[in-house]
């Protein structure tokens, strides 16, 4: 067990150096005047709660007791009186003190805290009264400055000259945040309170600090970030207080300057619009006023520290509807106090059972912040605000369970704690009077008393060698008191070095350790940064591949773009020939059925006019037959003969419709000469008896079928001359066979006709027949 734990636990044991956690309840006005309020107040002490056991149609009632309740008609000032003046009072004292909210949301927790321009809570109601009671003696700014440690060293004259010089200069960095917040300060009405037994011999400085701890990290709210801010580690100082490391803390000379602070703050500050509070806390605030004396003459600091902690609001997630980011708030909230409540259940249960329960203050940063205040550092009031409505009232209850067990929890009393500082600053001008001791004099007081006198003795006078021993037993006597003097304050400082180096020891040990830490975390980032390195390495290559890849589609892509383009203009070209070689050959066929028309019409005409012709001839062969009967039929036993119109018509090809029969059967006598060269088409309608005849028909070149299948049996172009065969047996041993012969035309439409122009007649006859009587032939 270490020697401040012992140290502790011995100041508890006695009840002299031991006070509670004073804990006060503050009633929120009700919204709706017509709402029943589920809390009653028995005594200025005592509250009832009701709570309606609606299943079992039970009422119950419990009682609360507290330091004291402040009923919804209580103002600020009250509040103000009760709560935070003592704490300030202790606080220009050089005691530690803190000062929380606790409640649900929307229950008048900030509104008791800060308040508005009109009605000031409790923080500007403070600022205004410290600044009301060590308005004149305040030291110079910057002759104490903060070291950034949680402690404050005093400079000399010329080094707080100079900063005041810099920031006139608007060099310093808080200057601009000073500026920055310039136009948002609000100030709160001041009555003009004033502390009394403010110590008259001493020099002030005021420094404050604004933190907020959300989403269980900590952010200081003053500091000079352009964009987001950083969050904070908490570390615990040489004198074992817990602070925030690196957090700004800005010197003010006026409560002007504090809030012009708070405001820039405030602004930073998370809040957000709920269904229970138009601007809930999402974080808590944690505003520190550090009141730092400079005792004249001594050497000695003393630093108070007020903080007033504004604490988000407990939510029931049914009752808000959080989603997402608000949810995750209300969750890291909800559990931020639970573990207070733990850490108080802790702290109570070891007090009263004697067990060795650890608190687990390093659950939350809430509650390793205010570690060093539970375990004896300073006073701690809470603030309970309720708003005893009736749908609140199962959240109260929880509430007040807290503040039951939190005003159980005994805390040892606050000591001043005096710092020495050998750093003693010299002011020649102002109304600051500080000491002229130097640390060159301050060393110099070890001094051994008068110097020793030198002693000589005379034999012969006994009184006057007494005289002489009295004197010098006198100033050793003074010189042994010197001597013990200088022992004590050697012993003293002695003690207070090995104080402060096994401080240091130990602020090196955690140092050390956090430095190990952060070496660990380091390799840990660093091993974390290689293996992201090689994955980049990896997604870089296969991007590129990707790159590559996408570069030759492209590449293939522009080929085929290139492609299609030509076949696009190809076809487009083809289309204008084919356009052009269309209308060609339209003009073409036009000319060409012109052409053909003018032919046809030519040849029409040229029938017409052979057609005429023809039956001229017809006319005068019928006339010429007419007249002559008698035809000479032994010169060559051949006949002309008419065919009759049926007969003929029956053995007509029907190959085209355009096949047109020439009946008008001209004079074979006048076609015979002609054909030599031209070939036959030699039809053979029947399969004719083979005759002995001395006659044959002259056809040298042929081409004999027995049926015509095809068209082109007929329109071949290099057959000009059709024979029909045709044979006649009578039985008795006369055979003739018919000739049917005629010219092969072609048609216009392609088809081909024949024109019969005449037929011969072979006759076979019996000479074993009777001959025919002449009416008979
Ligand atoms: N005692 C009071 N008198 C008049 N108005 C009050 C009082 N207490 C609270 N209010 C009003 O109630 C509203 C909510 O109060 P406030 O914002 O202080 O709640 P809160 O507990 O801080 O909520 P949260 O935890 O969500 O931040 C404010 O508009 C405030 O002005």
């Amino acid at each position: 067990m270490n020697q401040p734990k012992m140290q502790r636990e011995k100041q508890l044991s006695n009840p002299e150096l031991r006070e509670p956690v004073k804990v006060f309840c503050r009633l929120r006005p009700l919204c709706d005047e017509s709402e029943l309020p589920s809390l009653k107040l028995l005594s200025p002490t005592t509250l009832t709660i009701i709570s309606d056991t609606k299943t079992k149609g039970v009422r119950r009632e419990c009682n609360y007791m507290f330091s004291y309740v402040f009923t919804s008609y209580s103002g600020q000032r009250e509040v103000f009186e009760h709560v935070a003046l003592p704490l300030l009072e202790d606080l220009v004292n050089g005691k530690n003190g803190l000062l929380f909210t606790y409640g649900v949301t929307g229950s008048g927790k900030t509104h008791t805290l800060n308040g508005d321009a009109a009605n000031p809570g409790i923080m500007p109601q403070c600022i205004n009264t410290l600044f009301n009671s060590i308005g004149e003696l305040q030291a110079q700014k910057y002759l104490i400055k903060s070291d950034r440690m949680n402690g404050f060293e005093v400079q000399s004259e010329n080094e707080a000259l100079e900063e005041r010089f810099r920031e006139t200069k608007s060099i310093t960095k808080r200057v601009r945040l000073t500026k920055k917040g310039s136009g948002d300060k609000i100030m709160y009405n001041n009555d003009g309170t004033k502390l009394k037994n403010i110590r008259d011999d001493c020099l002030f400085s005021v420094f404050i600090s604004y933190a907020e701890i959300y989403n269980n990290a900590v952010y200081d709210l003053l500091e000079d970030s352009n964009g987001k801010l950083q969050s904070k580690i908490i570390r615990e100082d040489s004198q074992r207080n817990m602070y925030v490391n690196g957090v700004e803390e800005i010197e003010v000379k006026s409560a002007a300057d504090a809030f012009e602070l708070f405001a820039i703050g405030q602004k930073r500050k998370r809040m957000a619009h709920t269904l229970l509070n138009a601007e809930s806390s999402r974080s808590h605030s944690i505003f520190n006023i550090r009141v730092v004396q400079l005792i004249q003459g001594q050497n000695l600091i003393k630093v108070g520290q007020l903080s007033l902690v504004d604490l988000a609001g407990s939510e029931r997630c049914n009752r808000t509807n959080n989603t997402g980011m608000r949810l995750k708030e209300a969750s890291s909230i909800n559990n931020s106090l639970m573990t207070l409540r733990t850490c108080m259940e802790a702290l109570r249960e070891n007090q009263l059972s004697g067990t060795n329960r650890v608190a687990p203050y390093r659950d939350s940063r809430l509650t390793l912040l205010f570690k060093n205040y539970f375990e004896g550092e300073g006073q701690v009031r809470m603030i309970v605000c309720i708003k005893p409505s009736d749908q609140d009232s199962e959240e109260n209850l929880q509430v007040l369970k807290f503040a039951e067990v939190t005003q159980d929890v005994q805390l040892t009393k606050a000591e001043p704690r005096y710092l020495q500082t050998f750093k003693t600053p010299t002011v020649k001008t102002g109304y600051i009077q500080t000491p002229k001791t130097t640390k060159a004099k301050t060393i110099s007081s070890f001094s051994f008393g008068p110097k020793i006198p030198s002693v000589k003795l005379d034999l012969q006078d006994v009184e006057k060698n007494f005289a002489i021993i009295d004197k010098l037993a006198q100033v050793l006597r003074v010189r042994k008191q010197k001597c013990d003097l200088n022992n004590e304050d050697f012993d003293r400082r002695a003690q207070h070095l090995r104080k402060r180096l096994i401080d240091s020891n130990q602020e090196n040990i955690m140092s050390r350790s956090e430095i190990r830490n952060l070496k660990a975390m380091l390799k840990r980032d660093k091993s974390q940064i290689q293996n992201l390195n090689v994955k980049i390495v990896d997604l870089e290559t296969l991007n590129n591949d990707f790159l590559t890849k996408n570069n030759e589609q492209q590449e293939f892509i522009q080929n085929l773009q290139l492609t299609i383009d030509e076949k696009n203009l190809k076809l487009n070209q083809n289309c204008l020939e084919q356009e052009k070689n269309k209308q060609k050959f339209v003009l073409h066929a036009e000319k060409l059925n012109q052409e053909h028309d003018n032919k046809l019409r030519k040849q029409r005409h040229q029938l017409e006019m052979e057609m005429q012709a023809r039956d001229l001839k017809l006319k005068k062969v019928k006339e010429l037959i007419e007249s002559d009967v008698n035809v000479d039929l032994t010169q060559s036993h051949r006949e002309v003969t008419k065919l009759p119109e049926t007969e003929l018509k029956e053995n007509i090809p029907q190959f085209t419709s355009e096949s047109v029969i020439d009946r008008n059967v001209t004079s074979n006598r006048l076609n015979r000469g002609r054909g030599i060269g031209d070939i036959w088409l030699e039809h053979n309608a029947v399969k004719p008896i083979p005759l002995q005849t001395v006659l044959q028909p002259s056809m040298k070149r042929r081409k004999s079928v027995d049926r015509l299948k095809k068209a082109s049996d007929v329109t071949n172009p290099k057959q000009s001359k059709y024979c029909l065969i045709a044979q006649e047996s009578d039985g008795a041993g006369d055979v003739e066979t018919k000739l049917y012969k005629g010219d092969i035309l072609p048609t216009c439409t392609g088809g081909a006709q024949v024109i019969f122009n005449g037929v011969e007649c072979l006759r076979e006859e019996s000479p074993t027949k009777m001959p025919l009587s002449p009416n008979n032939k």
